[in-house]
């Protein structure tokens, strides 16, 4: 007999999914979409320690990870500011972080995420 296979998602993965998409949709480029490798960036793996990027976050909602939205907002501040650190303030990078996590701070606060109208709040 098939196993039906378990794929419902806790209130709080349905929250951070959605979450997720919104921050996707501010990165067009994709700068943000997959981990930063050495060989576009000479020297990343040696700067930065804990490397973040939207896919390592997707697979953290996916295994419940992440136990609040503060766990998630963590996350995102530790992906922009690897790319503050390790780009100069003049390059695409650096500022497409900068502006990503002003979104973010604006966005992850509980009276912006209660005023979000989605069934499960
Ligand atoms: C997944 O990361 C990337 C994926 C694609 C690109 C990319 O399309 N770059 C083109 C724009 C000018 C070359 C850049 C990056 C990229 C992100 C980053 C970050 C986030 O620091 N980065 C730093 C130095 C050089 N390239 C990058």
């Amino acid at each position: 007999c098939r196993v039906k296979k378990k794929s419902s998602k806790t209130p709080l993965q349905l929250l951070l999914q959605y979450l997720l998409k919104i921050f996707q949709k501010r990165d067009p480029n994709q700068f943000f979409a997959w981990p930063v490798s050495d060989v576009i960036a000479p020297g990343y793996s040696s700067i930065i320690q804990h490397p973040m990027d939207f896919s390592t976050m997707k697979k953290k909602i996916d295994n419940k990870d992440y136990l609040s939205v503060m766990d998630f907002k963590m996350d995102l501040k530790l992906m922009c500011d690897n790319a503050m650190t390790y780009n100069r303030p003049d390059t695409v990078y650096y500022k497409a972080a900068k502006k990503m996590w002003h979104a973010g701070l604006k966005l992850l606060t509980k009276d912006q995420i209660l005023g979000l109208n989605l069934p499960y709040l």
